[in-house]
């Protein structure tokens, strides 16, 4: 089938290049003539597993294109948008003028039967206002929320664990939900569930699968803020309570936190969106979660001035991890760079080493000290701080080697992903988050 992906950023590129990779006919548009000149050159604009041969594949199959031009639009059955939707400047509202001039600037181009399927993740009621914009056209729209996890983006678009759309009632909806089946035959071929539902709950299930899983993470880090001060361990109590099939050991991580472009916006997002329709209250219990999030970047702050003897002035400090989380070179709203830059201002020498996300660190976070090699990161420091959990880290940082680099054999573990009996056995003063 032909289509549009409209948004190619990490969403949009993914998608585009994964619908390609199943068979489909596929343009990618977005105004970024920089980003769109790169995938035209068959280069992933940002660091995702299994990017580069779907988007090198599908190039090379002469089913996957790219432009910055909508006419490029004309001729697909159906057009995703993707584009951004991130939280306003004046506060946690979600802005939608991306969507909105995406739908403006692909509306020329519709024709009488096209599907718009929306996939930005936007505040409930959004996609019935899109659909009296795409109406006149002949266009119907759906809205087709998306659920990848960064790190796993193009498994969990060719493998969702579920596809959801939101139609318009009536016939026109239900043969717009068969297209979208067709669209994602193999999946559904495969036993996906497949879920038509209308566009308000659509838009909800999106939201509301990422306030339950930041929740998870709160829910957990505020019990490592009790076992701080009791002296329990929050793993093992993650452990334990996620055995209960009705809990789950997932999502159970306690540490520095969640971060990057989907879990902060989105609960702040919805908080404003529910204040709008008068029921603030049923989900003021956001605003904890997000609160009790942002105090675990503080606590590391903390633990780090009492591991330097309370101030971290003029000591070097070794930060390893910069992305959001591994296996992306995200850095939006970062947990890690977040703690690096405070430690900065308080005065320390901070050096921050990152596998995939130097790049991007250093254009949002230019004030602080980069090092490609972990051991120069190493080198010197009084203390190390682990802020994001790559392999490089938690699997093959040896302390013994990394204690003959640095001046002080101290380590905060802020995503109690070492091993700490290891450590410690190798003359560590080890602080996990939560943990003795
Ligand atoms: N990143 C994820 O893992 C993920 C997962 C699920 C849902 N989402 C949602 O998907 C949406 C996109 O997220 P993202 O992370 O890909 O954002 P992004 O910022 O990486 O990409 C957005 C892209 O849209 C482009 N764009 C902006 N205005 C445009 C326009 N008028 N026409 C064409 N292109 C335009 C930008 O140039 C950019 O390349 C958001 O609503 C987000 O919440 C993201
Ligand atoms: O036990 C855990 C699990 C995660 N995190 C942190 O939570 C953040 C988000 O992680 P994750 O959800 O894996 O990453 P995203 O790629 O942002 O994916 C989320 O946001 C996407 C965009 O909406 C959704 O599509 C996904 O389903 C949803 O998981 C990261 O900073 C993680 O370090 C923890 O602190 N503890």
């Amino acid at each position: 089938m032909r289509m549009t992906v409209v948004g190619c950023g990490y969403l949009g590129a993914v998608h585009a290049a994964a619908m390609a990779s199943i068979g489909h006919e596929v343009v990618g548009i977005d105004v970024d003539e920089r980003k769109i000149e790169e995938l035209r050159q068959g280069r992933a604009p940002f660091f995702e597993p299994g990017l580069q041969e779907i988007l090198t594949a599908g190039l090379e199959s002469g089913r996957l294109s790219f432009s910055t031009d909508f006419a490029a639009a004309a001729g697909s059955r159906v057009h995703f948008i993707a584009v951004g939707t991130p939280q306003s400047a004046d506060g946690g509202a979600a802005d939608l003028r991306y969507v909105n001039a995406a739908i403006e600037a692909l509306l020329p181009h519709l024709a009488e039967g096209d599907i718009v399927a929306g996939k930005s993740t936007v505040p409930v009621g959004t996609a019935a206002g899109l659909a009296e914009i795409v109406a006149p056209s002949g266009a119907v729209l759906v809205w087709n929320p998306e659920f990848l996890r960064e790190g796993w983006a193009v498994e969990d678009t060719i493998h969702p664990d579920r596809l959801v759309v939101g139609v318009p009632a009536g016939e026109a909806g239900e043969a717009a939900a068969d297209v979208l089946r067709e669209v994602f035959r193999p999946a559904v071929e495969n036993d996906t569930p497949f879920i038509v539902t209308d566009y308000a709950t659509a838009e909800l299930v999106k939201v509301a699968a990422n306030a339950f899983l930041a929740t998870k993470i709160s829910f957990i880090n505020a019990m490592a803020e009790i076992a701080e001060v009791t002296g329990a361990d929050v793993v093992q109590l993650a452990d334990a309570i996620g055995h209960d099939a009705r809990i789950g050991r997932r999502f159970l991580g306690a540490g520095i936190g969640f971060g990057g472009g989907c879990l902060p916006k989105d609960i702040r997002a919805f908080s404003a969106r529910a204040e709008e329709l008068g029921r603030g209250e049923s989900v003021a219990f956001l605003r904890e979660v997000d609160a009790i999030n942002l105090r675990r970047r503080d606590r590391v702050v903390e633990l780090a001035a009492e591991a330097l003897g309370g101030d971290p002035a003029g000591k070097r400090i070794a930060v390893l991890g910069a992305s959001f989380k591994p296996h992306s070179d995200d850095v939006r709203d970062s947990p890690a760079l977040d703690i690096a830059a405070k430690l900065h201002e308080a005065g320390a020498d901070v050096v921050v080493t990152d596998p995939q996300a130097i790049e991007n660190a250093r254009r949002v976070r230019p004030e602080l000290s980069y090092s490609e090699s972990l051991d120069e990161t190493l080198a010197d420091a009084s203390l190390v701080i682990v802020v994001t959990e790559w392999d490089e880290y938690r699997r093959e940082l040896d302390p013994e080697r990394a204690g003959g680099l640095v001046q002080g054999r101290t380590v905060i573990d802020g995503r109690n992903c070492l091993d700490p009996a290891r450590w410690r056995a190798a003359g560590w003063t080890y602080t996990g988050m939560g943990r003795p």
